[in-house]
């Protein structure tokens, strides 16, 4: 006997649906110079998605905003500082296993107004260059991490 054809309703099993891309944008917070120049890492929440993971504070861009713009309203929610975003450094796209597809891009930050705050991440503290590939971080950044510690990138 045949089997009945499986009616779909118009929508694609979820595992062949491409997801939209996430357009996120991160910065690079930079003190200091030379072999001393620090950069400031965070560490998500355990109860957030891919928690304890470090990476670069900043988000995702909202509909109507430039990039420069969702960068400064992220590190002022998430850290309470008023940021000159900087030059654009590098952007980078990585598909997630669970077919998050996502576009970030890196911008330096060399001045800004204000304490930094922790508002909501479960840590954060600068790091030197040379340190960052000890910390675990977001497998998008793996590649940029790798650069800033061989000294290819700032
Ligand atoms: N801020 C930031 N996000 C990163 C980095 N690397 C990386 O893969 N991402 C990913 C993690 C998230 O999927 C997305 C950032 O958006 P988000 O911070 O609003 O993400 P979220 O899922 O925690 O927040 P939400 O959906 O609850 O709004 O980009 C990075 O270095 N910094």
């Amino acid at each position: 006997m045949k089997r009945p054809i499986r009616k779909l309703n118009g929508r694609r099993p979820s595992a062949l649906q491409a997801k939209p891309v996430r357009h996120v944008v991160a910065a690079l917070i930079l003190r200091g110079e030379g072999s001393a120049r620090e950069v400031f890492i965070c560490q998500r929440r355990a109860d957030q998605p891919m928690g304890h993971k470090w990476e670069f504070p900043g988000g995702k861009i909202e509909p109507g905003e430039t990039a420069e713009i969702a960068l400064a309203r992220e590190l002022n929610e998430e850290l309470g500082i008023d940021a000159v975003i900087g030059e654009k450094l590098t952007t980078v796209r990585h598909n997630y296993r669970n077919g998050a597809s996502i576009e970030i891009q890196f911008f330096t930050v060399t001045e800004f107004r204000g304490e930094l705050e922790n508002r909501i991440f479960q840590n954060m503290l600068w790091s030197p260059f040379s340190k960052l590939p000890e910390y675990d971080f977001l497998t998008a950044d793996l590649e940029l991490i790798r650069d800033l510690a061989d000294g290819k990138l700032l």
